[in-house]
């Protein structure tokens, strides 16, 4: 009944003067309206605003403001000419040191809605040295201005295919952010056949001077794959094409053609060197990612007899960081190319503890488990829906006594946690990172040991 009352209570382009009271997840302002929590972008705590409401939900609201009557000393102008329009980033309107205050707020407050006990130790958040240019990959959409004849590059704004058309990225180098423009010019002057390029994938290593360019293209034609294979800049090592008709939804085909070059990039991190193709998977921020692996090694706490498995392992990192302390690691990831890529690291590292299955998580862990395995520790470092429940249960179930979980995501963690908590884990620490300034994203590496359940 109160649900029905709060609906009647507020309706769609109604205005009020708020305050905000608190931020939500998503960094957006959250302020009551008539006994109803409306959510307002880009508006921060203690700002006055008058606001119009833009949908109404069942529990909620939507706003936008008219008009801000004050300003937070959180406040800062937004360097990117499209923020506010672009979905990329949230908060590039709030100082950075508050942005990393509410992100360690929010890993804090998962601890205390768990109920986690005293000794459970949340550190302060590891910020950012380079709150902005700190991306090593962007995927660009592209699309062909039919009307100016050429190739113009933006971003979607959040949650449509709305392109806010822009020349610059505040998260992406100098140096890939030239290489973007020279891309759309090369691919304006094949004329309107590059309508069929609706993104570019591009990568930078942040440790060897070069780039690899990927073109996402509807037109799959082996002609078409040589006119790309012309592009050339200074940075960019590959070029390569992946073939997906349909400009929204994944951008990435069944294949990846590399046209020019070894396809792949090279990183150094931990002291190791690693090679990335195409569609593997990299931390977005290779800095930040060598200190999280620090942190994921001092939790995991492996000795030289024990067992670990890196499951969600990509090109094998942090499989082949753990290597160096472990009598065995084994890393699974879904993606071949990926795999691949972790077989070769291993060579290239010359290690020879490691090895690496091509699976799903959630298929590989509950067997390989029934079939005898016993691992001392296994790090999960899920993508954000979180830990599947199946792969989730086979470790509960072989009472594994370390688990290191990586989040990207708060609210799969804290999913991911309470069902820990209930099998008899106990967490030990909680360490906070900021890989992705100016976004709503904080990751997490939590480092639990099992207790068992006590009745
Ligand atoms: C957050 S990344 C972590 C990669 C790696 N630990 C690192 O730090 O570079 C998650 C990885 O899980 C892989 N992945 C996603 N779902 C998977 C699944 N169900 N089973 C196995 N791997 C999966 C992705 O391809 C990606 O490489």
């Amino acid at each position: 009944m109160a649900d029905v009352d709060q609906q009647k209570a507020i309706s769609v382009g109604e205005e009020f003067d708020v305050t905000a009271i608190r931020l939500n997840d998503n960094g957006d302002g959250v302020a009551i309206c008539n006994g109803m929590t409306v959510f307002i972008p880009f508006l921060l705590v203690g700002e006055d605003a008058r606001i119009r409401i833009t949908s109404v939900e069942k529990r909620f609201a939507r706003g936008q403001v008219v008009e801000r009557r004050t300003a937070s000393l959180d406040r800062q102008d937004a360097p990117c000419p499209v923020f506010g329009e672009c979905g990329g980033c949230q908060v590039q309107h709030m100082l950075y040191e508050a942005q990393t205050i509410w992100k360690e707020g929010r890993i804090r407050r998962i601890a205390e809605r768990l109920g986690l006990d005293a000794d459970a130790v949340v550190r302060p958040i590891i910020g950012s040295h380079t709150p902005f240019r700190y991306r090593n990959q962007v995927q660009m959409p592209v699309r062909y201005n039919a009307d100016e004849k050429r190739v113009e590059m933006g971003f979607f704004a959040a949650e449509t295919h709305a392109m806010a058309v822009t020349d610059s990225c505040h998260l992406i180098s100098e140096t890939m952010q030239s290489t973007l423009v020279r891309a759309c010019r090369f691919l304006t002057s094949i004329g309107p056949a590059a309508a069929d390029v609706h993104h570019i994938v591009l990568r930078e290593s942040a440790t060897h001077a070069e780039q690899m360019i990927v073109f996402c293209t509807a037109n799959g034609d082996d002609e078409f794959a040589r006119t790309l294979a012309r592009f050339h800049a200074p940075s960019v090592k590959t070029v390569a094409i992946t073939v997906q008709p349909r400009p929204t939804g994944p951008i990435w085909g069944r294949t990846v053609n590399v046209q020019k070059g070894d396809g792949y990039l090279m990183e150094r991190m931990g002291g190791r060197r690693f090679r990335v193709s195409p569609r593997s998977f990299l931390q977005v921020q290779t800095g930040m990612a060598d200190r999280m692996y620090q942190v994921v090694l001092q939790q995991a706490q492996v000795s030289s007899e024990d067992v670990v498995i890196d499951a969600y392992c990509g090109i094998g990192t942090l499989t082949l960081l753990l290597a160096s302390h472990a009598r065995r690691v084994v890393g699974v990831e879904e993606i071949a190319q990926a795999i691949e890529d972790a077989r070769e690291n291993a060579e290239l590292n010359r290690i020879e503890n490691a090895e690496f299955h091509g699976a799903r998580v959630e298929e590989w862990l509950p067997k390989w488990i029934e079939s005898g395995g016993q691992p001392d520790v296994i790090v999960f470092d899920p993508p954000r829906k979180g830990i599947d429940r199946a792969a989730l249960d086979a470790a509960i179930a072989a009472h594994i006594p370390r688990i290191v979980y990586v989040s990207c995501n708060p609210a799969t963690l804290q999913r991911d946690l309470a069902i820990l908590l209930d099998a008899g884990y106990r967490v030990k620490e909680m360490q906070p990172f900021d890989m992705f300034p100016q976004t709503e994203h904080v990751e997490c590496v939590v480092a639990t040991h099992y207790v068992g359940v006590t009745t």
